[in-house]
Formats: C-alpha cells, sequence, structure tokens
C-alpha cells in the first residue's frame, strides 16, 4: 500500500469539500470510492470554475452523488465532455493533468489515482497562489509531484526520480536488506530515511518547491532534508503547544535563565576578581616602579651626581652629513664621523637626556624646571652651557636674540618661573631676588652690570664662599641688584649682553669671548621667621676652539687660549672630582674659583653640553661628549638645603657670650670646611649648625651656641667656628666688614619695613622697585660707599645689535632709552689687614674663648717660630684637645684639614688680609706634614700659602708645592700658544 498516495488521496478529497462543499466521501475514501465520486468531472468543472470562472463554460449536470454511489452508469457523452472540458481548462493553466480515461471506472489503478490527486492538489495550489498574488504578478509556477508511483505489484512501489534513475523502495527488499547484516546497514539506514521523508512529505503539502527540487536533484541529502523538515515540525508543535504547556515551558525557561543568570554573576564575580587582582597587581607594580626610580633619583640625589644633558644644533648646511647617528630617548646618543662612517666605529654615550636639533627651548626648560623650583626652596643651583665655540652656548642660554621675551632663553624662563613661584607663594613667604652678572675675560673678573668701566673697577678679588658663610655671592665687588620682575633681569641681561666681549671668528660671527655668569640670589622668609638663602648661576662658558680653525690672531688669539686654558681648569676640577682627590685645584682659574659652591660644593648642578653635528667639528663633538660624560661621573654630595628657623637663631641669641657687642663680625673663618668631604650622614646637622653660625654672623652675633650643644658629628666645623668667636678685637680695625653686617641684617629689618627712595624722580623709573630692600637713606648709602649714581641702571634699547666686531667688543655707552634706578645692594667689602696687637688679644680673651685664643696666639707664634717652638707643639696640642677628645682619633683625619690650615693660615698672616680673601688652600697630608715640620721648628719653609691665583715670584715655592700636590697641571704659559692644550 502506498502510505504517501494515500495520505495526498485524502488530502485532495478535504480541500475538495472545504472548496465546492460536500461531496459524499467518507473522510478517508479508497481510490475507488474516490474516482467514483469524480468520474462525473462535474466536481472538478465547478472546482475550477470557482477558481477561475468561465473555465469550463458549460458544466454538464447529471447525477446526485446518490447516483455516483450507487454505481449507476452515465451515459458515455456527460461524463466525456465534462472530464474533457476541466482537462483542457486545467491544461490552459498549465497545471498536472490526468488522462481522461483515469476516470474509467474498472480500469482504477494507483497510478492514475495519483495522478487524479496530484492534479486537485495542483488546483489547491493555483487557487492559494491566486488568493495570495491575485493572480497578477508572474506566472504559477506549480511543483511537480514527488512521487509518481508505478504499481508493479500490490507490495512494490518505484519511485521515480525526476532526473536520476529508479530507485527502489521496496518494504521486502527491506526485510530482506535488513537481514544482509551490516554490509549494507548504510543502504537500509538510507531507505528509512527515505521512507520517513515520503511520510514528511505527504503531511507537509507546503514544503518549499525548491527544497523539493533540491532533494529531487540531490543538492540536499535525505538526512539533511529529514532534519530541517523536523526542525519545522517541532517548531510548529512549539507554537501550537497550549497554554498550560507553554506555562510550564516559561517556568522552566525562567529557571534555566535563573541559574544561568546566577551562573554568568558567578562567573562575573570570578572575572572581576581576576581583574582586580591584575589591576592590584599592575598598580603594585606602578608603585615599585615608582618607588625604585625614587629611590634611584634619591640615591643619585646623596651622590650629588651633576645633572648632564646635551644639546645638538641644527646643521648649518642641511645637506651636509650629519655626527650624529642616533639619539635615544633614554639619554643615549651614538655619534659616528659623517667622512668616515665605515672605518669609524660609531662611539656611544649616556647622559640624563639628549635634546636633538628640532628640541625647543621650552623642552629643555621643562626638564630643567624642577631645579630651578628647587632655588625656591633653599637650595644652591649652578646651570652652565658647555660646548664647542658655535656650538649653541648662548643660543641656550639667552635665546636665539639675546634675551628677548619673544625667544626667551634659560635665563629668562629660569627668572620667570622664579618670580612666578615667588608669586604664587606670597602668602607663605616674602621672596627677594637680586642679580649680579659678572664675566671672566682673560683670566679677569668683570662687572656686566656696572656702567663704569674703568679700569680700575677690575679685576676683582673672589671670596671663597666657605670661608664666608654669610655671603652667597663670591663676588662681593660686584653689584647686586633687586629685581621684581623677569622685565628688570631682562634689562640688566641685556646691558650685561651688551657689555660682554664677543666678536666674530671664522667659527661663530658672534662668538662669546669670556664666560658669562649671572647669579641669581634668592632671600624667603616665612610669617614664622624661618629663612632660606639660595643662589642660581647661569652660566654661559664661552666656548673651546681650534685656533687653526677658529683663525684668530693677535688678541682673539690670546682670548681663546685664556678661554681654552680656563676650560681645561674646569676639566682639571671635573677629573679631581670623579677620582675623589683630596686636592681640587679650583684656584688654577677665575672661573673654577667662581663654580666652586657650585661643583664642590654642595649644589644641584646640571651642565648642558653642546655639540655642533658638522662633520668638521667631529673631533671637538667627541671631546665635548667625552668630557660631558665625565662630568655626569662626579658625585657633589647631597645638597644642602640653606634653610634657617627662628629656633635656631634664638637659641644661638640667649646663649650669646656677654663679652662681644652686637653688629660686631668675626673674622671669616680662615679654612672653610671641604664640605663635600663630610659623611652624608653627619650633613644634616653640620648644615643646621652652619645655618645657624651663618645667620649669626649675619646679625653680628657669636656661635657660642654651637658650643652650648656639642655633638660630636659637628666636631670636623665646630673647632673651626670657635676659633671664630675671639675675633672681636680684629673687628675693630674692620670697618667696612662691620659696615656690611648692617648692611646685610638692615634687609632683613627693612623686609617688614618699605622705606622711601631718596630721589623721588628716580623712583618713577626704578627697574627693581623693592620698596622693602631698599636701602633707608643716603646716610646708608654713603656708608656703603654708594653713590647715587651707582644705583643708576641704564635701560637700553633691546633693538640695539650686538654687533660682530673684528676686535673685542668696545664698551660702547649705547643709547638710553630711560634711565631707572635699581637700588645695589652691596655686599662687604674686602677686610683690611688686621693690625693687632697679639699681647692684648690674649689679655682680653676669656676662658670660654679659649679656642680663639688658641688661633690668636698663633699669629704671634709666627712671627717668632724659632723660638717658642714648645709653645707651638704645646698649642697645637691644646686645640686638638679642644676639638672633641674622644673624636680626635675616629677623626682625625678631618680634624687636621679642619685645624691644621687655621693655624697654617694664621701662621701667615703677617698683616694682610688678601690672604683671608683669596681663601685657604686645602692641604695634603705631605703639605700638612710639612707644614707642622716648619711649625715645630724643624724646617722652616718660610714660603707664602698663596695659591697659584696671583701668584708672584716669592710664592713661587709654593706654587711648584701645589703643582706636586695637585695632579693636574700648572696654569699655562700664556705666552707660548701651544701650551694651552684643552684638558680633555
Ligand atoms: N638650536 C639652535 N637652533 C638654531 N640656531 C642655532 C641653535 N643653536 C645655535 N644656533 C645658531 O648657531 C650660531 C652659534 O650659536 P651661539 O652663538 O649660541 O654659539 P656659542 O656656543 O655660544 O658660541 P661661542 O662659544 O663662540 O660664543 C648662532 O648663529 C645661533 O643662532
Amino acid at each position: 500500500m502506498c502510505f504517501c498516495a494515500a495520505l495526498r488521496r485524502f488530502q485532495a478529497v478535504a480541500w475538495l469539500e472545504s472548496f465546492v462543499g460536500p461531496i459524499g466521501l467518507l473522510e478517508r475514501p479508497t481510490e475507488k470510492e474516490f474516482v467514483s465520486c469524480l468520474r462525473n468531472g462535474i466536481l472538478l468543472c465547478n472546482a475550477i470554475n470557482k477558481i477561475q470562472p468561465g473555465a469550463v463554460s458549460k458544466v454538464i449536470e447529471g447525477h446526485s452523488a446518490s447516483q455516483v454511489l450507487d454505481s449507476q452508469p452515465l451515459p458515455a457523452f456527460q461524463h466525456f465532455e465534462n472530464v474533457r472540458n476541466f482537462l483542457v481548462a486545467v491544461k490552459e493553466l498549465s497545471l498536472p493533468a490526468f488522462e481522461a480515461s483515469d476516470l474509467e471506472r474498472d480500469s482504477t489503478e494507483a497510478a492514475s489515482t495519483v495522478k487524479i490527486v496530484d492534479c486537485i492538489l495542483a488546483l489547491k495550489s493555483y487557487h492559494e497562489w491566486k488568493q495570495w498574488n491575485g493572480g497578477t504578478n508572474g506566472s504559477f509556477k506549480c511543483a511537480r509531484s514527488p512521487i509518481v508511483p508505478r504499481i508493479h505489484s500490490t507490495s512494490r512501489i518505484e519511485l521515480v526520480d525526476s532526473s536520476k534513475m529508479r530507485k527502489h523502495l521496496d518494504m521486502s527488499m527491506f526485510s530482506d536488506k535488513l537481514s544482509h547484516g551490516d554490509a549494507e546497514s548504510r543502504t537500509i539506514e538510507e531507505t528509512i530515511v527515505r521512507k520517513l521523508v515520503d511520510g514528511v512529505l505527504d503531511t507537509k503539502d507546503n514544503i518549499d518547491g525548491d527544497m523539493l527540487d533540491s532533494i529531487h536533484h540531490g543538492n540536499m541529502d535525505s538526512a539533511e532534508f529529514f532534519r530541517k523538515i523536523v526542525s519545522c515540525c517541532l517548531h510548529e508543535r512549539q507554537l501550537n503547544q497550549s497554554p498550560e504547556d507553554l506555562k510550564s515551558l516559561l517556568s522552566s525557561t525562567r529557571n534555566e535563565f535563573a541559574m544561568l543568570e546566577s551562573q554568568w554573576q558567578s562567573d562575573m564575580n570570578d572575572l572581576g576578581r581576576i581583574v582586580q587582582e591584575l589591576s592590584d597587581a599592575s598598580i603594585g607594580y606602578e608603585r615599585v616602579l615608582q618607588e625604585n626610580k625614587d629611590l634611584y633619583n634619591t640615591v643619585q640625589d646623596l651622590k650629588g651626581n651633576i645633572r648632564v644633558y646635551c644639546r645638538i644644533r641644527p646643521l648649518f648646511d642641511a645637506g651636509e652629513g650629519s655626527a650624529v647617528d642616533f639619539i635615544g630617548d633614554d639619554g643615549s646618543l651614538v655619534v659616528v664621523d659623517p667622512l668616515k662612517p665605515h672605518r669609524e666605529a660609531r662611539k656611544i654615550f649616556h647622559f640624563n637626556r639628549v635634546f636633538g636639533p628640532i628640541a625647543t627651548l621650552e623642552e629643555i626648560f621643562k626638564d630643567t624646571q624642577p631645579l630651578i623650583r628647587s632655588v625656591m626652596d633653599g637650595y644652591n643651583v649652578c646651570i652652565f652651557a658647555y660646548g664647542q665655540t658655535g656650538s649653541g652656548k648662548t643660543y641656550t642660554m639667552c635665546g636665539p636674540s639675546g634675551g628677548t621675551s619673544n625667544d626667551a632663553g634659560i635665563n629668562h624662563l629660569a627668572l620667570n618661573d622664579l618670580f612666578h613661584i615667588s608669586c604664587s607663594r606670597k602668602d607663605l613667604m616674602n621672596y627677594v631676588v637680586e642679580v649680579q652678572m659678572v664675566e671672566v675675560y682673560n683670566e679677569q673678573v668683570r662687572d656686566l652690570l656696572t656702567d663704569d668701566f674703568s679700569a680700575a673697577k677690575y679685576p676683582f678679588k673672589l671670596l671663597f664662599l666657605a670661608a664666608y658663610p654669610n655671603h652667597t655671592s663670591s663676588l662681593p665687588d660686584a653689584k647686586t641688584y633687586v629685581v621684581n620682575s623677569t622685565v628688570d633681569v631682562l634689562n640688566l641681561m641685556k646691558l650685561g649682553e651688551m657689555n660682554r666681549v664677543a666678536c666674530s671668528t671664522a667659527m661663530n660671527n658672534q662668538s662669546s669671548r669670556s664666560h658669562s655668569i649671572l647669579t641669581v640670589h634668592v632671600r624667603g622668609k616665612d610669617s614664622t621667621g624661618n629663612t632660606i638663602r639660595s643662589c642660581l648661576h647661569l652660566v654661559d662658558l664661552a666656548g673651546s676652539e681650534r685656533v687653526d680653525k677658529s683663525e684668530v690672531t693677535g688678541d682673539r688669539l690670546k682670548e681663546a687660549q685664556y678661554i681654552n686654558r680656563s676650560l681645561s681648569c674646569l676639566g682639571d676640577v671635573i677629573a679631581a672630582l670623579a677620582q675623589k682627590n683630596s686636592h681640587i685645584p679650583y684656584r688654577n682659574s677665575k672661573l673654577t674659583q667662581i663654580l666652586q659652591s657650585s661643583l664642590g660644593g654642595h649644589a644641584k648642578t646640571l651642565m648642558i653640553a653642546h655639540i655642533s653635528p658638522e662633520a668638521v667639528s667631529y673631533g671637538e663633538t667627541l671631546s665635548t661628549l667625552k668630557f660631558a660624560q665625565r662630568v655626569s661621573t662626579v658625585e657633589l654630595g647631597a645638597a644642602h638645603l640653606n634653610k634657617e628657623s627662628t629656633l635656631s637663631r634664638k637659641e644661638a641669641q640667649t646663649v650669646r657670650p656677654r663679652s662681644f657687642k652686637e653688629n660686631e663680625n668675626p673674622v671669616p673663618d680662615l679654612t672653610p670646611p671641604r664640605l663635600r668631604r663630610l659623611s652624608i650622614e653627619s650633613s644634616t646637622s653640620v648644615k643646621t649648625e652652619k645655618v645657624s653660625y651663618m645667620e649669626n654672623n649675619r646679625y653680628g652675633s657669636k656661635t657660642v651656641a654651637a658650643k652650648s650643644k656639642p655633638k660630636p658629628e659637628c666636631s670636623v666645623t665646630r673647632p673651626r667656628r670657635l676659633s671664630l668667636e675671639g675675633a672681636k678685637p680684629i673687628k675693630k680695625n674692620l670697618p667696612q666688614i662691620q659696615t656690611s653686617s648692617v648692611s646685610v641684617s638692615r634687609i632683613y629689618e627693612l623686609e617688614a619695613q618699605p622705606c622711601a627712595i631718596p630721589d623721588p624722580s628716580q623712583q618713577q623709573t626704578n627697574v627693581g622697585n623693592n620698596n622693602r630692600w631698599c636701602h633707608s637713606s643716603e646716610a646708608d648709602m654713603r656708608d656703603r660707599n654708594c653713590s647715587g649714581t651707582d644705583s643708576l641702571i641704564p635701560m637700553y634699547n633691546s633693538s640695539i645689535p650686538r654687533s660682530p666686531t673684528s676686535s673685542a667688543r668696545q664698551i660702547r655707552r649705547p643709547e638710553l632709552v630711560g634711565r631707572s634706578r635699581v637700588q645695589p645692594i652691596h655686599s662687604p667689602k674686602t677686610p683690611e689687614p688686621p693690625s693687632f696687637s697679639i699681647k692684648e688679644e690674649v689679655q682680653a680673651l676669656t676662658p670660654l674663648d679659649l679656642s680663639f685664643s688658641n688661633r690668636t696666639q698663633i699669629p704671634s707664634y709666627s712671627a717668632s717660630t724659632t723660638k717658642n717652638g714648645s709653645k707651638i707643639k704645646k698649642s697645637l696640642h691644646t686645640i686638638g684637645k679642644l676639638i672633641n677628645p674622644s673624636e680626635k682619633r675616629n677623626h682625625k683625619s678631618t680634624t687636621t684639614t679642619t685645624t691644621t690650615p687655621i693655624i697654617a693660615r694664621s701662621l701667615h698672616m703677617n698683616g694682610t688680609l688678601s690672604d683671608i680673601i683669596e681663601g685657604p688652600t686645602p692641604l695634603t697630608a705631605n703639605a700638612r706634614t710639612k707644614r707642622r715640620q716648619s711649625l715645630i721648628g724643624v724646617q722652616n719653609t718660610g714660603v707664602s700659602r698663596r695659591s697659584s691665583l696671583g701668584g708672584k715670584s716669592s710664592d713661587h715655592q709654593s706654587h711648584s708645592n701645589e703643582k706636586q700636590r695637585s695632579r693636574t697641571p700648572p696654569p699655562a704659559n700664556l705666552s707660548n700658544k701651544t701650551a694651552t692644550k684643552p684638558w680633555f
């Protein structure tokens, strides 16, 4: 039996009944009943006419359905006419037809019935298509019947595939094959699937025609087709589910969803925990990195390394090869000789930062800013530009056009920043900024901010700051101007630049022939009375040059030799510092003397090494880079904070010795401590006492406070301070020092008391405009040996170019665009030689001043050294005891360092204070031995310890001794051109 055909038949009957009305058949009629019902053609004609009105124009009505069922034969013509008309109409609609004979009663066959059923179902599909489409859109394409059965026997059905060979689906064959075992199991499986497909096809009459085509053409295999059908059925079933089913489905879905949700929640929690852990780890890592960085910086700060930046000037000729091969973000720099890139190996250098040719001044300043800011916190800072001539030092320090506000250099930006900070902290602290500007030209120090350039003004004498702790300037004779804004400083800088010696050379048409030093002194005082004092050196060195390249002669050649020599001395100092030598040859040049506090003191120092990338400068570039690399290894020791608290000042005042008056200045310490030789651990306490001492000096008080609170770690400096306490008798003969002391203390007093400037007309153009710090009266000014005109600063027209000249720039009096008054603060004058009676002094001393008595007695010994050798020995012994008996052994070396020079210096205090001014010379062990021998009369050399600076022939031996001690060469003989070879 053909299950599929039967199903389709029933479907056709059901449709006919629903479409044309009751046809008198059961729900599932047999083939015979089905055919009989249709035989007269009336039902078929009615159906097609209903679909396509008028398709069969005349339907011949015949027997009723009951007559048909009664199997009464109809007249043949009637039967034939209706069926023929119907088949014609069907063919016109391009629907599958059948043969009229298929409706013959006695010839009922499965195949013919199938055709009739196909035709009826095609009509149904056409009707549905027409309804859906309205019959207007396209033409109806009838799906082909999936099966055209041919019945061979009652139990055998042959499926005809339209395109392929026939396949037998025979149940008997199926059962036969089942018994053939596994070999044919696959075929069986296929067969089963096909059977199922048949069933589905019978029920799913609305299956997409294309899908049917696909399976018939073999484009889709049966299994796939079946899967699609089943999923479709399942879907339908779900849609047709009852509300209860849906409810249960909903609740189960909800449960599933809740479960998924909780699962998702817990997964998210896990994920969150993991992300949190990762984030914690990453934050921790960042923190550790930051800590490492901070620690590294702290170590660097403690070591006090000089920071070194390198700046590369752009090529003048863009087509030329550059010596710079690579610039790394980490401060590495690779250079190679552009002329021999293959033969010469590349050289790698490392600095704190490297700025390429396109780096702007703002970028450089950004990295420099923290240093400058620390000036306002009380640290001394030195920034100096180094490099060969024409490499861009002046460009960096002063800006492209010499420091105009449009193109600001480091100097300008730094001062801008200082004033900005000063302004932002004005509620917390009152700052006072003073400026000095000098140049070192041919080993002479000249004030660039003076309008009096008579030769008598220079050379200046230099102070050793360590010997004058109450000074922030080593140049007391250079004019100091109080400034209130960057504009003030710019005006002063313009004046300084105008006065600076510059000329044209083959290497640079505006070559600076001197080292210029702009010094900014900062004093700050907060509401509680705490003060800070610091200074910022901004140094534009003259460039090293090869005289053969710069093609200079005459005066220019002499200048070049001086420049090279002083740079060579700078190199010597750097080398000695890098090697931690006991002797640092600061005194070999004025430049190193001035920079001593920055290079060897506890300052923060930054060197900006400049290089020219041209091939012709490759040799000098290498020299500069090597020098800079070496500088970066120099350890300065931790930078000192120059801060003083009110407490320490009060403490010092309460224990002030009875025998001394206010405003009496002690003799400066002759033997400044080598601060950088002190251990970092003790630096804080030393610093505190030092500051206290400094302030005491400022107010003319004494430093007995230090004595009243002995601290073992301060033993290095204390004896020296004690030794200064007894300077009162000497001070009587030092009126200028006394005056200057008043001046400095007045500054602090006047800070809170604005006072009038004597000449109101001058007040109008007062660049400094600093009432707080001006001098109170003309008398004061006279006291300070300062005339009214001294305080007048000519304001030069900024448009005046710094013209290159073939000779050293004459000190021109440029056009004045206005005269402004900046109140100069005069530093103390150079003290005059003391002349005093030692005996008187000894009598005047109290037991408290025993240390000083030792010191003051010593000059008398020096006068009679040969007679009183034993006294000297005794004196030395006493001094040793006074230092600190318990520490004498432990600090043997430091004690010697601090005391011996005092004695040594005192021994040679033969009535002039020039020695004091020039400061002490650190002594090596060898020198100390010699000195001691001379003291005890074993060997009296009688030589002066004058430094190489200004050393006269009488100092020759001392000089040669110094030469022996120092590993650095003596000052070159300037008359000898070949002798001026740079250190590097
Ligand atoms: N970064 C730069 N960008 C553009 N031009 C520069 C730069 N640096 C320097 N120059 C130019 O190079 C020339 C030489 O510069 P500068 O005078 O600053 O050199 P210097 O090192 O100070 O020389 P000297 O030591 O002889 O005084 C100037 O014309 C300057 O404008």
